[in-house]
């Protein structure tokens, strides 16, 4: 192991047209730490968070997992090296149940392919049994055993959520890239995120990188918080520097995020 952090961007740049969404922006990760992507609307968070997830390939600079470079490695490499996501919007497979989108999530860790499920080996049938296991365990923490067999679709915003965080959880994150996981939920489901994130990272000894405009949650979960603004990075520190950081300040005058004020 060296003093590298987990994962380490370098100088990201990418441009869309004329429009550069982010503009040379540096920060690192370090390993089992929480850190807080925040800024105001625009400011290109979703766009990092893309090249983090290998969704976008940035047009400059560098991005450094585990010690090694994977700028531009497509979403399946970056999920299969260690780095889950969540999404905005949620992508879920809707008519199926609970634990089946769970275990959507294990398909890279499966040596299992056709022919040797068709031969009935028996070690599919191991492998089978200890993702159901695990799936079982996710689904106790995330308390979702209750709705195990219920299609996605059914049911509240708020669990959905949590069905995607177990389905990241079961493909063994190092770095789990969460994208606003406190929109959509109510005050209670927020205040219990915020516990959730802590025992997560705890139990799976993983790094959280956190993008999210719940200011009270970012600020009483984060280790650390990286502020964007038209696509530079405007501070970086503990909570308690970048809420009082006065770029960040002006730079949130013109909105009103959630909160900022508690
Ligand atoms: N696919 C795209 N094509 C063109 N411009 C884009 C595209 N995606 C983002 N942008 C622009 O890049 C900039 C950064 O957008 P981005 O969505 O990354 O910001 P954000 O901080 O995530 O904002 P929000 O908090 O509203 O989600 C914005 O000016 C946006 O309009």
């Amino acid at each position: 192991m060296t003093d590298a952090a987990l994962l380490e961007v370098r100088d990201i740049v990418v441009r869309f047209g004329g429009v550069t969404a982010v503009g040379g922006v540096s920060f690192t990760v370090e390993d089992q730490q929480i850190c807080g992507l925040i800024g105001p609307n625009g400011a290109g968070k979703t766009t990092l968070f893309n090249c983090i997830s290998g969704i976008y390939r940035p047009n400059e600079g560098e991005i450094r997992f585990a010690g090694s470079t994977v700028t531009g490695q497509p979403k399946h490499r970056m999920i299969g090296l260690g780095i889950g996501r969540t999404f905005q919007n949620l992508a879920l497979f809707k008519t199926l149940s609970v634990r089946d989108n769970v275990l959507a999530g294990a398909h890279h860790l499966g040596r299992a392919g056709f022919l040797a499920c068709g031969l009935h080996l028996p070690w599919v049938g191991r492998e089978a049994a200890a993702l159901g296991a695990e799936a079982q365990r996710l689904m106790a923490m995330l308390d979702l055993e209750s709705v195990a067999e219920v299609p996605v679709a059914s049911l509240p915003f708020g669990t959905q959520k949590r069905v995607e965080m177990a389905r990241a959880l079961i493909g063994q994150p190092r770095l789990l890239l969460l994208d606003e996981p406190a929109g959509g939920l109510n005050h209670g489901e927020v205040d219990e995120l915020a516990g959730l994130l802590r025992r997560v990272r705890e139990e799976f000894r993983l790094s959280i990188l956190l993008v999210e405009h719940h200011m009270n949650l970012v600020m009483s979960v984060s280790d650390k918080v990286v502020a964007l603004d038209f696509g530079k990075k405007i501070a970086e520190g503990t909570p308690f520097e970048v809420r009082n950081n006065d770029d960040v300040i002006a730079a949130y005058l013109g909105e009103a995020p959630h909160d900022r004020a508690a």
